[in-house]
């Protein structure tokens, strides 16, 4: 990328993947990606070559989140150079695959834009995630999606945080694209939630379009949710949970929580009460899979970053 004038250049953006099943039993993008593998038509544009990928076929098999460890938090330099071979554990072993097919992480060679297909158990709604607060085609493109999806809500959830960010099957391209839609339960097809996501979709290739046929896109702003920490339930000594989200907290994704705010209700019906020293906006609250990884759910503050304009090189 370079930019005079305070523009950003990009070249232009041909390699495009779309990932679905990187978590096995998220359905929407699973089945949207075999449909697109059978039929590309809906995701070809002029000058693209977008590519549906089902990034974890053993977990799609067995319908479940991965089989030995999760593919979304697999990539980093460790695993990706390890050697070794079969008896690495398999999302290791696909991670090196996928960063070999699409990558190299960080490499000049890798994909332009991968687009990573997730569902959650919460109540989310359509949700981008944006890895970094510098990325402007990224920020650009979702102020595009933003405005096509309006009056519908499309929320940006931005993970740059330097101890809670992971290593994401989409960190493989230059601009990684998460898109995380809900509710919907592992395992199941919601047909509300399938079309959200498909709609996203649409959306994003006709921005990518647009860049590489020359559009100037003008400096713009965007809301973003920046991550500041997980919250994890209430445990004992063991480790086993002893409470449960709050009535008054459960799906109100994206709902300011204030201090003193009801957050956890015992299973012998106290209360616990939000102890922060400010507003903060909770997501992925109860999400099935964050159990394992000792969340409830995530505050994120709001705040508008600046994109700047951006034109294809
Ligand atoms: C519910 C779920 O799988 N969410 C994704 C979020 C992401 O793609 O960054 C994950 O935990 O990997
Ligand atoms: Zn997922």
């Amino acid at each position: 990328m370079s930019s005079y004038n305070n523009t950003a250049r990009f070249s232009e953006a041909r390699r495009v993947a779309i990932f679905g099943g990187t978590h096995g039993n998220e359905m929407s993008g699973v089945t949207l990606v075999n449909l697109w593998t059978k039929n590309g038509t809906e995701i070809q544009r002029k000058g693209v070559e977008a590519v549906p990928f089902i990034t974890n076929p053993k977990a799609v098999e067995k319908c479940t989140r991965y089989v030995d460890t999760d593919l979304n938090r697999a990539f980093t330099p460790e695993n990706l150079s390890a050697p070794g071979g079969n008896d690495l554990p398999y999302e290791v072993l696909r991670a090196q695959e996928i960063n070999r097919i699409f990558g190299p992480k960080g490499s000049p060679e890798a994909y332009d834009v991968i687009f990573d297909l997730h569902n959650t158990t919460s109540n989310m709604g359509c949700t981008l995630i944006l890895e970094s607060s510098k990325d402007h085609f990224n920020l650009q493109m979702m102020n595009y999606i933003k405005k096509a999806m309006a009056p519908a809500s499309c929320l940006v959830l931005m993970n740059e945080h330097p101890l809670l960010k992971y290593s994401t099957s989409r960190s493989v391209a230059k601009h990684p694209v998460g898109l995380e839609v809900g509710p919907q339960p592992q395992g199941v097809l919601r047909s509300n939630i399938f079309e959200a996501m498909r709609v996203i979709l649409k959306h994003a290739l006709d921005f990518i379009e647009l860049f590489n046929e020359g559009v100037e896109f003008p400096p713009c702003t965007v809301e973003v949710f920046r991550v500041l920490e997980w919250i994890d339930y209430p445990r004992d000594a063991n480790g086993n949970i002893i409470a449960m989200v709050h009535p008054n907290l459960q799906d109100c994704d994206w709902e300011p929580l204030n201090p003193g705010d009801p957050m956890f209700q015992t299973f012998d019906g106290k209360t616990i009460h939000y102890q922060g020293s400010g507003t903060v906006y909770p997501t992925f609250i109860n999400e099935a899979a964050y159990y394992e990884k000792q969340q409830a759910f995530i505050t994120t503050r709001r705040e508008t970053l600046v994109a700047s304009a951006i034109i294809k090189a």
